[in-house]
């Protein structure tokens, strides 16, 4: 199914801010909520050096690696799962070159690294590169975070008709007639009572078995 045809999917990344600038954090937030971005999860996290080798393991064996694992684990880091239109070159587009040097001179007010960064480690943020990376890296700070797009419109109104609406609308009813003081609880026991989905409880019962059979 293309789910862009509906205009249902908004595309997710990952955005980290880096120890460097992890007392920035808040300031950074704010630049990410007015460039129009949701902060759909966020952590604060202190990598060890084994969990940074692993996220960074495309540079394993590069000779500024030691220092980028020292670096990366010397202090927290603010992990953040960023939703847009087109969100990944988005964010790119936000932070800037790799190397804050860079930033300065050609992004000098509009990157955040050239903002928050010192040097070309040392450059306040990170952002995936790709599809690919964005959905690995949400993974890895956020293994319960559901990646894939989320359906609305045609295919979301087919999934409730068919598994939902019947029996929402039999609870919903119920919670009318009975107008109970706490009508969100009331409405998940209901529901949960009357699921039609939940599992059957299997009425065989086998004898214990005992040892001197
Ligand atoms: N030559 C270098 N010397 C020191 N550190 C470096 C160097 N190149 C990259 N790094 C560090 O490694 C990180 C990963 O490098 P990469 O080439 O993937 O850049 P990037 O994709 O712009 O950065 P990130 O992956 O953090 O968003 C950089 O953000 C930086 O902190």
């Amino acid at each position: 199914m293309d789910f862009s045809k509906h205009g249902i999917f908004v595309e997710r990344t990952l955005a980290l801010v880096k120890p460097d600038a992890i007392n920035k954090a808040d300031e950074i937030e704010t630049i990410i909520l007015k460039h129009g971005f949701t902060v759909l999860e966020k952590r604060r996290i202190t990598l060890t050096a084994e969990q940074c080798s692993d996220f960074y393991s495309e540079h394993y064996g590069k000779k500024f690696f030691p220092s980028l694992v020292a670096f990366m684990t010397s202090a927290p880091v603010v992990a953040m799962v960023l939703a847009k239109e087109n969100a990944i070159q988005q964010w790119r587009d936000l932070i800037g070159p790799t190397n804050s040097n860079v930033a300065k001179e050609t992004h000098p007010d509009s990157s955040i690294r050239a903002l928050f960064g010192t040097n070309e480690q040392k450059n306040a943020v990170h952002g995936s590169d790709s599809a690919v990376s964005a959905e690995r890296e949400i993974r890895f700070f956020f293994p319960n975070c559901v990646v894939e797009p989320i359906p609305t419109g045609p295919p979301a109104t087919d999934y409730l008709e068919q598994n939902v609406n019947k029996t929402l609308i039999k609870a919903l009813t119920a919670l009318c007639k009975e107008k109970p003081k706490d009508p969100v609880v009331w409405l998940a026991d209901k529901l949960m009572e009357i699921n039609p989905y939940k599992p059957k409880l299997s009425l065989t019962v086998t004898a214990p078995s005992t040892n001197n059979e």
